[in-house]
């Protein structure tokens, strides 16, 4: 049986602009899985960002609860927070971020000393992450401006694993990206995922969409539905057409 890492209880959010209040969530109770490749999809506007904003507590909920294992994360403060996404959570953003004034493995390494003091065990998995993500220490060596869009965004998932995060969250992490580009991020997401870390990713994208074995739809702030897909197998045309069909009858 699975094991639940996340659970929401009328998890709500809502925002206030111009005088007005926007209810963006809507009484969400949803429970996520541990080793779980989870996608959230759904039209632009349903909420599908501020729902992995509010789990990876980066924002916190207007109402409901969000549990963590044992930890009720919606109660903490801010610092508790930062402290909770620093030991939990890994986060892929289509923006990577990297700092430019530093090379490559100094980016990682920064990201790894906020929760490891062992430099030499940081550097170690430094080394067999970018082995896994095909960055070689040539380009390890380099700046952020002088590496492409797809080697900076497997940097991104290097940066985000090196903690070896609980949690993995993606949001669109290929939109800025060319198909090939694109498809290297997905295997190794898949790839890591294959072995045992648990994803959370919000795409617009089939083809990336494909990789999960959850899907959630979401719809103006709520769930309209879910579907299974099963582990990811490569060139497995019926996953695309289930998934195809889910998301004609969710209105997509
Ligand atoms: N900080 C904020 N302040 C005010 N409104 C916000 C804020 N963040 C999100 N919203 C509103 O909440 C709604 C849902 O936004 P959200 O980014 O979660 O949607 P989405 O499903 O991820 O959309 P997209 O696919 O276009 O990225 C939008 O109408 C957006 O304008």
């Amino acid at each position: 049986m699975k094991k639940v890492i996340y659970k929401t209880e009328n998890l709500s959010k809502s925002f206030s602009s111009g005088g007005r209040l926007q209810h963006v969530l809507k009484n969400i109770d949803l429970e996520l899985y541990q080793g779980d490749f989870t996608v959230i999809m759904g039209a632009s506007g349903a909420g599908k960002s501020t729902l992995l904003y509010a789990l990876s507590g980066m924002d916190v909920p207007s109402l409901g609860t969000i549990t963590f294992g044992k930890q009720v994360i919606s109660d903490l403060s801010q610092d508790g927070l930062s402290v909770f996404r620093r030991e939990h959570c890994g986060f892929v953003f289509q923006q990577i971020y990297l700092i430019d004034s530093m090379s490559v493995l100094d980016n990682v390494l920064c990201a790894g000393l906020l929760v490891c003091r062992d430099k030499k065990a940081l550097l170690r998995r430094a080394r067999e992450l970018f082995q896994a993500v095909g960055v070689n220490e040539e380009t390890q060596r380099k700046f952020p401006t002088q590496i492409s869009g797809g080697e900076a965004q497997r940097v991104g998932i290097v940066r985000a694993l090196i903690n070896a995060p609980d949690i993995l969250f993606a949001d669109e992490p290929t939109g800025a990206l060319n198909s090939q580009t694109g498809l290297d991020v997905l295997n190794t997401l898949t790839k890591f995922n294959e072995q045992g870390q648990s994803v959370v990713m919000v795409t617009h994208d089939m083809r990336s969409a494909c990789r999960g074995n959850r899907i959630l739809y979401l719809k103006d702030g709520a769930i309209l539905g879910e579907c299974s897909l099963g582990r990811y197998v490569h060139g497995d045309e019926k996953r695309h057409e289930k998934l195809s069909a889910f998301l004609t009858e969710m209105g997509w």
